[in-house]
């Protein structure tokens, strides 16, 4: 963690408007060479790295300016570095070398770096110029990593291993993360390395894979004796080698794996609830999304037509669409914000919300180690009193999302906060007219799904869901297939920690603009 005063200050304060900033700044630029200097924007917006720029004046007119908001116009030579992507600098005896990440082709970016001579003279200006400009690169965000890397060998059609090589492992080393990789051998051995890993010697555990992988790290976590401690200091992410990598998406806003590596470095820690399911005498972790319906059928009941690519999921909606498919179930909530548009006023008030990781999470009372009690019981226990019963005999889709993102482009939940203690719960009918259900499949992708009068959208934090009347059939849990039967889930505010580029927000289209 950055020992400066930006670290100490609201992080959303630019720290060049801090009156200890204000003398340092108004000398911020660093003569170097002969004839050039770099100097950085003063351009006070937002401290959210991104919006800050290092401008390298260079000789090289070839050099074009890397991005098109270049806030030195008026030098045509200025190359305009985001801080964002300043990976690291330093000054050795000679000369001043600054690496970061630059964009090589649309969601591409690879390791460079500038490197300048420094007159003896100007040395120790430019010791605390390169501290300077490394507050400002990384913020809030701790750097140099010590970061524990799983391989899924068979992620990516079996390219994991070589993303990683190529695109992630350059970008980890430049930023000075200390990097210990290992290759998962089989199913659940994500689960045995985070059961084991020493938390101490590691700020993150980060998957080249799908979600499949995550999700085996934080129920790993929340085996070991410490769950709690252990599920609040690691930060659990993905390097997208998956399909559908709603993970990074959700919290990068990319399936890039270079620009996801770029956003591990910069990412800020974010609590992330996480929910206990408790089906039979298991209990698990969930950290995306719980199904039974049309979307667990067509996600899991369509394997058969991997074939045809990600047509099998419009084909198998559509062949459930017309059957008017309905999966009945008893189903139990316990209802936190019931209507559209208090949830809208909710997420609104998340906006602004700023406040500490520690205080998105329910307090640790140190008592039990462990996971956290269920405080509704399990599904073996009696109703929780607080539970509402929702009638659901002819459910078409049963969906609860902690994430918006199912996929790119599928903004199920536009509602879901990291860390605001709810689940969000759709429920759509059936029995619904084949045109209100394709109405409802369009606007997924289109925008307006939210608002839709045939999707029931709720803010919840446990429930108990027991199919009936079905042979058999598909419950999905983060994407992953479990037993038909019954299960109860409750929610643990901020149990989990992610990376994230805000701190607080999906990079997704929430319900009311994020600029508002
Ligand atoms: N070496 C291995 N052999 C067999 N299975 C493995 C191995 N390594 C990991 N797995 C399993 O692969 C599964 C898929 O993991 P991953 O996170 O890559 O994907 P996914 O979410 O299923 O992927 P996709 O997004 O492509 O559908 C996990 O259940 C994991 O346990």
């Amino acid at each position: 963690m950055a020992t400066t005063s930006l670290a100490d200050s609201d992080p959303f304060v630019d720290p060049v408007n801090t009156a200890s900033d204000r003398v340092y700044t108004e000398a911020w630029t660093l003569p170097v060479g002969k004839t050039f200097a770099m100097r950085t924007s003063q351009d006070e917006r937002r401290a959210i790295a991104v919006a800050f720029y290092l401008p390298v004046r260079c000789f090289d007119a070839k050099s074009p300016p890397q991005i098109e908001a270049d806030p030195f116009p008026e030098a045509k030579t200025t190359q305009a570095i985001p801080f964002f992507n300043i990976l690291w600098a330093e000054l050795s005896d000679f000369d001043i070398t600054v690496q970061y990440a630059k964009l090589t082709a649309k969601n591409v970016v690879r390791v460079a770096s500038v490197n300048y001579l420094v007159e003896k003279p100007q040395r120790s200006y430019a010791r605390s110029w390169v501290a300077k400009l490394l507050d400002r690169a990384y913020g809030e965000s701790q750097r140099k990593k010590r970061i524990k890397v799983l391989i899924n060998p068979f992620g990516g059609s079996g390219s994991a291993q070589k993303w990683y090589l190529r695109d992630i492992e350059p970008i980890f080393a430049a930023a000075r993360c200390e990097i210990d990789v290992e290759r998962t051998l089989y199913q659940g051995h994500a689960v045995e390395i985070a059961e084991k890993l020493d938390i101490e010697a590691y700020d993150v555990i980060a998957s080249c894979s799908g979600d499949g992988l995550p999700h085996e790290v934080f129920n790993g976590l929340g085996k070991k004796p410490d769950a709690t401690k252990a599920l609040s200091k690691v930060a659990v992410v993905q390097l997208p080698c998956g399909t559908g990598n709603a993970m990074s998406w959700n919290l990068n806003g990319t399936g890039s794996t270079s620009m996801a590596a770029l956003c591990v470095v910069k990412g800020i820690r974010t609590p992330l609830d996480l929910t206990s399911i408790t089906q039979g005498d298991r209990r698990t972790l969930s950290f995306l999304s719980q199904s039974l319906g049309i979307v667990a059928e067509v996600d899991l009941g369509t394997e058969h037509l991997r074939w045809m690519g990600s047509a099998r999921f419009t084909y198998g909606f559509l062949v459930r669409v017309l059957r008017k498919t309905v999966y009945p179930c008893d189903l139990w909530v316990k209802i936190d914000i019931p209507t559209k548009g208090a949830i809208r006023e909710h997420y609104r008030n998340e906006l602004t919300n700023h406040a500490l990781v520690e205080e998105r999470r329910d307090s640790d009372d140190g008592e039990s180690p462990g996971l956290p009690e269920l405080q509704y019981g399990s599904i073996t226990s009696s109703l929780p009193s607080t539970f509402t019963s929702i009638p659901s005999s002819k459910v078409g889709n049963f969906y609860a999302g902690n994430m918006a993102l199912m996929a790119p482009g599928a903004n199920f939940f536009p509602a879901t906060l990291p860390s605001d203690g709810h689940l969000d719960l759709i429920t759509v009918g059936g029995d619904i007219s084949r045109h209100s259900a394709i109405q409802c499949f369009l606007a997924v992708e289109k925008g307006g799904f939210f608002d839709l009068p045939q999707v029931n959208y709720r803010k919840i934090s446990g429930y108990r869901i027991i199919p009936r009347e079905q042979k058999g059939g598909y419950i999905s849990i983060d994407g992953e297939r479990v037993p038909f039967e019954g299960f109860q889930a409750e929610v643990h505010r901020g149990l989990g920690t992610v990376l994230s580029k805000t701190g607080h927000l999906y990079e997704a289209d929430g319900v009311v603009p994020k600029s508002g």
